[in-house]
Formats: C-alpha cells, structure tokens, sequence
C-alpha cells in the first residue's frame, strides 16, 4: 500500500515539528509548502536525514508551488503569524484572515478531497475562513486547539493529584480564546470526576479554580516566555493525533472546533466540541448535557467567536 501524503501548509516552529512526529510515526510523506520555500525544502532535508537514525522512511520535501500538495490525503495549515507577548490571539485576524483565503485557493484547487486541520490562529475565525473560501464539505474540515487546551487541562490536573498524565481525563470546550471553557464536571481521574475529588479531600475548589484560570491562559503563558513566537511542541502533537486518528479510523473522540448545526443550540459557527474523528472525518459530534453555568460560558464563547468571523468577512468577504 502506498504510504499517505500529508501536506504541511507553513514550515515555521509548529510546521517542523509536525513534520517530524510525522516521521517519528511513520504516518507517511511528508510535503511542506512555505512562502519561504528554501525553509520548507531545508527543515524537510534535516528531518529526512534523522530517518536513517530514528528508523523512518517518510519521504520529506519542501515547496513553494501549490501543486507540490497535489493529491494529498491529510493538510495541516499553520500558516501565518504568531502573536507576541502583549498581544491576544484575536490581534492576529487581521494578517491572518488572508493567508488562509489563499491557502484555501491552493488546497482547492491541488487536494479537495484531503481532511484538512486548521490550526493558524484565531482559530475558530479561520476554520471558518478556510471552509468557506476552499467549499471543502465541513465534515472534513476541522480546527485543532480543544486538544491542546484538553493536554495543558490534564497536565496540571494531573500535578495538582500527583498522578499519571494517563489516567487523568479533560474537555475544554467553546473557542481557543480567553472565553475557553474548561469542563471541570467532565474532567477525572480514572473515571473519578473532579467534583467528587474536591468531596474526597484530594483538593480544593480554590485550586481547581486556578488551574482552570491557568488553562485558560496557557497559551498565553508560554509566549510571555518564550519571547517570540507561542507555544510549538504541543500544538503539534495534538494536530497529529488528530491527523493519526483520521488516518487509522480510530475513531477518537476528541475536542476539535467543529461545524455546529444546532447542536447545542449553535447554527452555522465553527467552535470547540467533542467529536468522533475517524475516517469520514468528523463522523459525529458529541452533545454533552451543560448545566446553567457552563451553558451560559459557552455561549458566550461562542459569542466572541462570531465576533472574530464577523471581523473576518469584513477582510476578506
Ligand atoms: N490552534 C492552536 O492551538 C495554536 C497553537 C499554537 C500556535 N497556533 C498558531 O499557529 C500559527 C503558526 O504558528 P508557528 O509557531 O508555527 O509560527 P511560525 O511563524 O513559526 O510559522 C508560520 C509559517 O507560516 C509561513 N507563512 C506565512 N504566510 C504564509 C502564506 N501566505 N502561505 C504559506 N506560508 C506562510 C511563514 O513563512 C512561517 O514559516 C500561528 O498563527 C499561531 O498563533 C495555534
Ligand atoms: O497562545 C498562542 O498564541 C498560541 C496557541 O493558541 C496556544 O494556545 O499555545
């Protein structure tokens, strides 16, 4: 069987690292397009030549023509700016919101039938951006950032416990903003729900509270500190799970900004939800029960998000 082909749109920080799980995994070939294309051709020649090392066979190449992506089964598009500290994610539409109506063309125009991961920021905006410049059918297009969100949720869950990364559940929904909802109902310890865990005494209300405030500002955290640019390692390995359970039908569920078509009360708006990702793409989005309270947080997520689309039309129609 021929190996896949998984075109990778921007070959900056998150760009290359996808690039080399993707070799690390043996998922397939790897095509990396950048408006610089000596960097995509360069960081594809570098990781190619730690397959020998790693044990991988992924051919890699970079380009900065369109119709190197040709025919590929898998896109994930980081093209465009990062934000700096003293910025939000939603500074970045107006520099964005272009890059991805052209990456649209080109995807149209070179892969149309390719499961496509957005994950250039504002995120849900730009989701929403691709999808309608590109017409790729909303089922096989999908925003990554609930699955980072969700990792960064675990990770300090799983300090404050002082348990196992793997045993510690989590779901942030609503968009990948400051108005992010993380799902402190819905999060566990193997099974256990965060609530129960506050009554057994493991923590208290006051420290979940700062872990969810954390949550929130993580991405945000990490650009105070690294100076130039956002967070890269992370992001990347959580598109790749998405792109791997595409690839195998593993049929994960998985926070993505997905396209809501009255689920939970949301028409026509990109945002962060549970779906089953397999290999009819988004064969599913899961509809949670949200009380009073997360309800109201969502909604009013969704509120910033249509903001940020609305500010999007404007730019680019
Ligand atoms: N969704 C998330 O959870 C999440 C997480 C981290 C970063 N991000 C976002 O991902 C994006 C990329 O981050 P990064 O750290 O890789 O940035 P980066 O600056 O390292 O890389 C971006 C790359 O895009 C290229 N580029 C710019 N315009 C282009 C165009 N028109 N066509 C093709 N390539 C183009 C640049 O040359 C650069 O190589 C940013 O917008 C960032 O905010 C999102
Ligand atoms: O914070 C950023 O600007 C990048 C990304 O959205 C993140 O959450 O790490």
């Amino acid at each position: 069987m021929a190996r896949k082909k998984i075109a990778l749109i921007g070959a900056g920080n998150i760009g290359g690292t996808l690039a080399h799980l993707v070799g690390l995994k043996e998922l397939g070939d790897v095509v990396m397009f950048d408006v610089f294309p000596g960097v995509a051709a360069g960081k594809a020649l570098d990781i190619m030549q730690s397959g020998p090392v790693d044990g991988f066979d992924s051919a890699m190449s970079g380009s900065g023509d369109y119709s190197a992506i040709a025919g590929a089964d898998v896109v994930i598009i980081t093209a465009g700016f990062p934000r700096m500290p003293g910025m939000s994610r939603d500074d970045l539409v107006s520099k964005n919101a272009g890059v991805i109506a052209q990456v649209a063309e080109g995807v149209k125009t070179h892969c149309p039938n390719a499961f496509v991961i957005v994950i250039t920021n504002p995120l849900d905006a730009m989701v929403w951006v691709f999808q309608q410049k590109s017409g790729l059918p909303a089922n096989k297009v999908v925003g990554m950032a609930g699955v980072l969100d969700s990792s960064r949720f675990r990770l300090f869950l799983a300090h404050e416990f002082n348990v196992s990364v793997e045993d510690v559940t989590a779901f942030v929904l609503g968009g990948h903003g400051d108005t992010m909802v993380p799902l402190t109902r819905y999060s566990t310890v193997a099974g256990i729900p965060v609530p129960d865990l506050i009554k057994m005494g493991w923590t208290t209300q006051e420290k979940i509270d700062a872990i969810v405030a954390r949550t929130a500002n993580g991405g945000g955290e990490i650009v105070k500190l690294l100076e130039k640019g956002s967070a890269f390692y992370a992001p990347a390995a959580s598109a790749i799970a998405m792109a791997e359970a595409y690839l195998k039908d593993k049929k994960r569920v998985l926070p993505c900004a997905a396209w809501l078509e009255g689920q939970y009360g949301i028409k026509d708006l990109y945002v962060g939800v549970p779906v089953v990702l397999g290999a009819g793409g988004v064969e599913r989005i899961v509809e949670i029960e949200l009380n009073a309270e997360e309800k109201a947080a969502f909604d009013k997520s969704c509120g910033a998000v249509r903001e940020l689309i609305d500010a999007s039309k404007k730019l680019v129609g």
